[in-house]
């Protein structure tokens, strides 16, 4: 945790309180993804996990922008008649892919708190998030079509599930932008908040709701989710009742029903 990034920034605002703030650091440059990034991305979430004081992260941007999207001077580095051979080119993208998916290994779940701008590899990060909200003023853009590119960082392969096929088509097709608002009703996010002043307490809120629960139990819920998602109904529940069998037994089950005959709070232990 003591680690320094360039493009990232740790920060534990209630002490004790189980979340821990994950920041875009480059505000200048509104928090355009470099190959900094890329590569302390996936060690900061590693770093997060592994740490037992951490349940839940909230990804959020500094200064008035969520995330600009990639650094457009590494899109004009990898571009046209760049001499890398395509093998180089493809093991690059694949690698920039495994960064945003380090949001989907992370055992803990990710709140991505979005104000301001949200564009291209922005749109990558949340989908890979497990909760979004906004504030009114955020707006996003499937850019890449824009910049004579698919999208290759996980918003094609992830936004269909969240907004549905039709809207995900539309979006990427027309990398038309859209609003906050628009994108609760969507589905996009799940809640809107008028200011990025309530968008701080109403996500500080959920993130200490989740911190409250057991830990067991919250990265559980995460892993059943994500790994459903991407399998039919018999095999999600065939999954989940090997993951609870193993884990029934946990003290923090004891725990839970104790608190609760008990009229207390429950005690839960640390992963
Ligand atoms: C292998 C390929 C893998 C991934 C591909 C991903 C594709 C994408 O991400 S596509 C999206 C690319 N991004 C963009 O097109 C956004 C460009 N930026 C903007 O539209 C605006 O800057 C803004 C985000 C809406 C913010 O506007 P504003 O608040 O007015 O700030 P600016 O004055 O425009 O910018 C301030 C400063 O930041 C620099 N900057 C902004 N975005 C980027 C960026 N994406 N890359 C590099 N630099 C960026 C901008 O140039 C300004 O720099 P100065 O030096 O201060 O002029």
């Amino acid at each position: 945790m003591e680690e320094k990034y360039k493009t990232l920034e740790i920060v534990e605002k209630t002490p004790k309180s189980g979340v821990f703030y994950l920041n875009l650091n480059r505000p200048a440059q509104r928090n355009a993804l470099t190959n900094d990034f890329f590569s302390e991305f996936p060690k900061a979430l590693h770093a997060l996990d592994h740490n037992p004081d951490v349940n839940v992260i909230v990804l959020s941007g500094a200064g008035i922008h969520f995330c600009s999207g990639i650094d457009l001077s590494l899109l004009k580095s990898t571009g046209g008649g760049n001499s890398g051979s395509g093998e180089s080119l493809r093991r690059q993208i694949l690698a920039m892919q495994d960064s945003i998916t380090a949001l989907e290994r992370c055992r803990k779940p990710v709140i991505a708190s979005i104000h301001g701008a949200c564009i291209g590899g922005g749109i990558d990060i949340i989908t890979a998030c497990d909760i979004r909200v906004c504030s009114e003023d955020a707006f996003f853009c499937v850019k890449e079509v824009d910049l004579a590119l698919a999208a290759d960082l996980g918003t094609l392969q992830r936004l269909p599930s969240i907004v549905g096929f039709g809207n995900a088509m539309e979006l990427a097709l027309t990398a038309r932008r859209f609003s906050g608002l628009e994108a609760k009703e969507l589905g996009l996010v799940s809640r809107v908040f008028r200011s990025k002043h309530d968008l701080d307490e109403g996500v500080r809120d959920i993130a200490q709701a989740i911190a409250t629960k057991s830990p067991l139990a919250v990265v559980g819920t995460k892993t059943v989710l994500l790994r459903s998602r991407d399998l039919t109904v018999d095999q999600g529940l065939d999954f989940v009742a090997t993951l609870n069998s193993g884990r029934l037994l946990s003290a923090d089950l004891t725990e839970a029903v104790m608190a609760h005959m008990q009229k207390r709070k429950p005690v839960f232990s640390k992963l």
